[in-house]
């Protein structure tokens, strides 16, 4: 199983910005042996990025809608994702549950939709600050999982993200992150049994070129999704060479 190294754009960039940072990229990029490389952009630049990327960096979505198509003005489907090329997509990141009041009942159902058009569900799920100061954070997060992924199929990824650890600067220790992922890949296990063990868990919180391989390095997490340190490709590339 490759590591994946997701980068998650949030709301930046315009697609000529998307342009200058994939050029920046394909100059400077090396593949590195057991590490996958993927961009999760603004639905804006998915074609952009899918004519300029190098060979092998693919891409995706950050959010998509439950349903197939109609009447559902500013939604973007699976199957458009697809049809420009993305591979994945992230559902259910905290600030789509914090600000869009996105339940785990629509987060299913968007990786249902998401599974069926063929494209693979980057699934998140983490605690907020007062739950983990309250010791909760593994009952709280397992049942988010376990909510977040009813009726949905093992091909997919899982995120796990501390919601106090997004873009504060705080980073879970790799101790932390192993601990919830060892209990992410056992509920993993539960569902989908003897598979779970290619399904991959991602960490993602303050991710950077100077701690990803000690994260990376945990036998239950298998890469990282990365927000802040995405956005300038030396950190990137620092982040993955870290990997080598
Ligand atoms: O999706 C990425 C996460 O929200 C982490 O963001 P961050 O690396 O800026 O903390």
């Amino acid at each position: 199983m490759k590591t994946l190294l997701a980068l998650n754009w949030k709301m930046n960039k315009t697609p000529s910005e998307a342009r200058s940072w994939a050029h920046e990229l394909s100059e400077k990029y090396e593949p590195v042996p057991g590490v996958e490389l993927a961009v999760m952009a603004p639905a804006l630049s998915l074609s952009v990025l899918a004519a300029n990327l190098p060979a092998g960096v693919g891409f995706g979505g950050q959010d998509v809608s439950e349903h197939e198509s109609g009447a559902y003005t500013g939604e973007i489907s699976a199957a458009m994702l697809a049809d420009v090329g993305a591979r994945y997509v992230v559902i259910g990141h905290s600030e789509r549950r914090e600000y869009h009041l996105e339940t785990d009942a629509q987060v299913a159902a968007k990786a249902q939709r998401a599974q069926a058009n063929g494209l693979t569900p980057i699934v998140c799920v983490g605690e907020k600050l007062d739950v983990r100061e309250a010791g909760k954070q593994v009952p709280f997060t397992l049942a988010q999982l376990r909510a977040s992924l009813a009726g949905v199929g093992e091909d997919l990824v899982v995120a796990y993200e501390p919601v106090w650890a997004i873009g504060t600067g705080k980073t879970a220790t790799a101790q932390d992150a192993e601990e919830m992922a060892a209990e992410i890949r056992e509920t993993l296990r539960e569902l989908y049994g003897e598979g779970a063990s290619e399904i991959r868990v991602l960490y993602g919180g303050s991710v950077k070129p100077d701690n990803i391989a000690e994260i990376c390095g945990q036998p239950n997490v298998n890469g990282a999704l990365v927000g802040g340190a995405s956005l300038k490709v030396p950190d990137v590339l620092g982040m993955n060479d870290a990997l080598r």
